[in-house]
């Protein structure tokens, strides 16, 4: 992002924004509420209007991106919410392969056919994230912590380059939040792929976290790595204009 600023219809919310993010990072995006941080994470994909300056994710030119392209991307990236976009009534297995849209045909995937590679890769995620034991559950039968583990697995089930995190811990107790955060810097790390996470609580991003994003009234007001976040810098960020 140079010079950006984004918003909805006529609106501006991120005003002269400059954003870049290396491949693999980890980073903690934290702020007031109504600050601006889901329109800035959400904006990766592609789903915020740009009112000007310049917008690339992943080669793609945001700007004026195609719809065929667009959709392109979104198959790159993962998005992880709060309320865990989890289908109740299926398996935390079918849940994590429907991750896998893209290779399995829906007809396939209607009559759980699955090859052994497919769920091999399942296995996979679900071991990262801890979850295997349960595979066989139905995700209404979870408590909080482990629907967002599954959450975390049905993203990485779709390969992402990168994964959104919207608030992924902010309705768990803090030993579920922490294994929540654990699980996706280890992704993070044995993967390589980028994470970027909008966190309510400011000690999870000083911990897990390479590096914290603040942003205040649609600016970006801090930016560098956790551990150069002092005390007075965080007043500065929480601070209502
Ligand atoms: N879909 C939308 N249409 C119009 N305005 C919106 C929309 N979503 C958010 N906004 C506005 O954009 C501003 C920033 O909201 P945003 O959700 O990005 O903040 P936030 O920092 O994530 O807040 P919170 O921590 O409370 O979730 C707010 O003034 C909000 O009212």
């Amino acid at each position: 992002m140079k010079n950006l600023t984004l918003g909805y219809k006529k609106e501006e919310i991120l005003k002269n924004v400059d954003f870049k993010v290396k491949e693999g990072e980890f980073i903690g995006i934290i702020g007031p509420s109504g600050a601006g941080k889901s329109t800035l994470l959400m904006s990766v994909t592609g789903g915020i209007k740009v009112f000007d300056g310049k917008f690339e994710v992943l080669d793609f030119d945001l700007n004026n991106i195609k719809k065929k392209n667009l959709v392109k991307l979104r198959e790159q990236v993962g998005v992880i919410f709060q309320g865990y976009n989890l289908v109740d009534r299926i398996s935390v297995l079918d849940n994590v392969i429907s991750g896998m849209l893209k290779e399995i045909p829906l007809t396939r995937a209607i009559i759980k056919l699955y090859k052994k590679k497919e769920l091999k890769k399942a296995k996979e995620y679900m071991d990262i994230v801890d979850i295997t034991k349960h595979s066989m559950k139905r995700c209404d039968e979870l408590s909080g912590g482990q629907r967002q583990r599954v959450a975390i697995a049905r993203a990485l089930a779709a390969e992402p380059k990168i994964i959104l995190a919207d608030e992924p811990v902010s309705a768990l107790d803090p030993k579920s939040a922490k294994k929540v955060m654990e699980i996706l810097r280890k992704v993070n790390k044995t993967y390589g792929v980028t994470v970027i996470a909008n966190l309510h609580h400011l000690e999870y991003a000083k911990e897990y976290c390479d590096r914290i994003v603040g942003v205040n009234d649609g600016q970006v007001v801090f930016d560098d790595k956790s551990e150069l976040l002092t005390e007075k810098l965080v007043e500065k960020i929480y601070t209502n204009n």
